[in-house]
């Protein structure tokens, strides 16, 4: 596939991967390369300017708005860099935010939703708002929204980001074990120690 947010000045071209399922593959490259776009474009969020993303087969780039968003709630999580939280809202409505693109069970959602808050320590901040957490934190909050639909293809820009070594390998290793239940995980990073954890490395 080919993108420019700028007909004149692409930002991939003729660019052409394969991801498998139950695999961590690190996106690297220099800063302005183009990894967030390509985030944006395998996450359903750009649509490519000229060729095809296919997802299990089915070429997805020119599905209408309405396929896409399902696609996106139903098979795909999203770490956004820097969390991207809503700050107007509980640190829990935030992780189960996208039960409503889903039409799913709020009290499922909600029950799945305080496992994965107690799987990476951050519980205890459900009632707080997004500004009264840490940076760390708010990473670890996202990957739990990220991962509430039990995505088949997750996606994160710079997950490890904010971390200290400890949150940094619980991430990591959360990573691993959502790729183990056959999850596609393509993640953007510049972290060495992460990269080195990855099943293969892709260089833009
Ligand atoms: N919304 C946008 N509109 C126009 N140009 C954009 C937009 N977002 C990014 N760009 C440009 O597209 C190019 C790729 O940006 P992108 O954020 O994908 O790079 P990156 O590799 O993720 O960088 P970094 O490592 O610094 O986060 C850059 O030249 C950037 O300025």
């Amino acid at each position: 596939m080919s993108f420019g947010y700028d007909p004149t000045m692409p930002v991939l071209s003729d660019w052409s991967a394969t991801f498998r399922a139950a695999e961590v593959v690190a996106v690297t490259g220099p800063s302005g390369r183009g990894k967030s776009t390509l985030l944006y474009l395998l996450g359903l969020m750009l649509r490519p300017t000229s060729g095809q993303i296919l997802v299990e087969g089915v070429d997805v780039s020119k599905a209408s708005d309405r396929a896409r968003s399902l696609l996106r709630a139903h098979r795909f999580g999203f770490v956004f860099q820097d969390a991207a939280l809503d700050a107007t809202r509980t640190v829990l409505d935030n992780v189960t935010e996208t039960s409503l693109y889903r039409g799913a069970s709020k009290t499922a959602d909600r029950r799945r939703a305080v496992e994965l808050m107690d799987q990476f320590g951050v519980n205890l901040r459900a009632a707080a708002k997004p500004g009264q957490v840490s940076g760390g934190q708010a990473q670890r909050i996202a990957l739990c929204r990220a991962l509430l639909n039990n995505p088949r293809i997750l996606l994160a820009d710079e997950p490890t980001g904010n971390l200290d070594a400890v949150s940094s390998d619980l991430v990591i290793t959360a990573l691993h074990t959502q790729a183990a239940t056959g999850t596609t995980v393509i993640v953007v990073t510049h972290d060495p120690a992460l990269v080195a954890r990855c099943d293969r490395r892709i260089d833009l």
